[in-house]
């Protein structure tokens, strides 16, 4: 979870950072060897052994068990950006047009990431202004998948996660976008989430599934069609 935002602890640490630099600055600038990096030119360290029994904090500062519904849903939201960044490195490999989605995508879910880090029952007037979700990323993709579906062909079928790596990568990223939507339900029904943010999720899942069925197209692959075994 590090690299799923910025952590009231990064910026403690960024604070703790210019300290230290504004402390060594006349060694650092009287220093002949600028090899020797000193813990401020390197930055904060990644771990911070404040999470090593159980608890984690909020972007508002709570503490909270790592069982914590939060957490839950943040882990989730982590796991669907990097399903679709490995979707993404297959769907590059094949020169498809729509990967610039995608990157919008993992951007968009960063800012979904935030929204649910800041309960609203302990946020200031501040949090709220800065983690805030607009509806606009959900027009986005009702746009993207109404223009994916154009070039499609009908669906007849039950159609099974397949038509290629892309594909299949695109669908499995769209299950653990269901997941992660299930997840954010009831943080969004108790009030403590934006409601824009669990619409967005429910319209990810189609738009993923849309572009695994397009990415398939554009390869020609053949998507696994349902039949009832014999
Ligand atoms: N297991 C987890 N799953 C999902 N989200 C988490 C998890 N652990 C922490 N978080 C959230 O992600 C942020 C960054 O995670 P990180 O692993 O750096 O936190 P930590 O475990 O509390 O700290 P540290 O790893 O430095 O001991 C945390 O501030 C918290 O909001």
């Amino acid at each position: 979870m590090a690299s799923m935002m910025i952590k009231p602890v990064h910026l403690r640490c960024v604070v703790r950072v210019c300290r230290l630099v504004s402390q060594h600055r006349t060694w650092i600038t009287s220093c002949s060897d600028r090899s020797f990096a000193t813990e401020a030119e390197k930055g904060p360290k990644i771990y911070t052994k404040t999470g090593d029994k159980g608890f984690s904090s909020t972007f508002t500062g709570e503490r909270r068990p790592k069982e914590d519904h939060i957490f839950e849903a943040l882990g989730n939201t982590d796991e669907l950006s990097s399903a679709i960044g490995l979707a993404r490195e297959f769907c590059l490999d094949k020169g498809h047009t729509f990967t610039h989605q995608l990157d919008k995508i993992q951007c968009i879910l960063q800012d979904v990431g935030s929204n649910i880090a800041t309960p609203r029952s302990s946020a200031r007037e501040a949090h709220i202004k800065r983690t805030k979700f607009t509806a606009q990323p959900i027009a986005d993709l009702e746009i993207w998948i109404d223009e994916l579906t154009e070039e499609l062909p009908p669906l007849t079928n039950f159609i099974l996660p397949s038509g290629g790596k892309s594909s299949a990568a695109l669908h499995l990223a769209r299950t653990v976008c269901r997941r992660t939507e299930r997840s954010v339900a009831p943080i969004v029904r108790s009030g403590e989430a934006d409601p824009d943010v669990a619409k967005f999720l429910n319209r990810l899942s189609d738009y993923l599934f849309t572009v695994a069925r397009y990415a398939a197209m554009k390869e020609g692959n053949e998507e696994t069609i349902y039949k009832r075994p014999q």
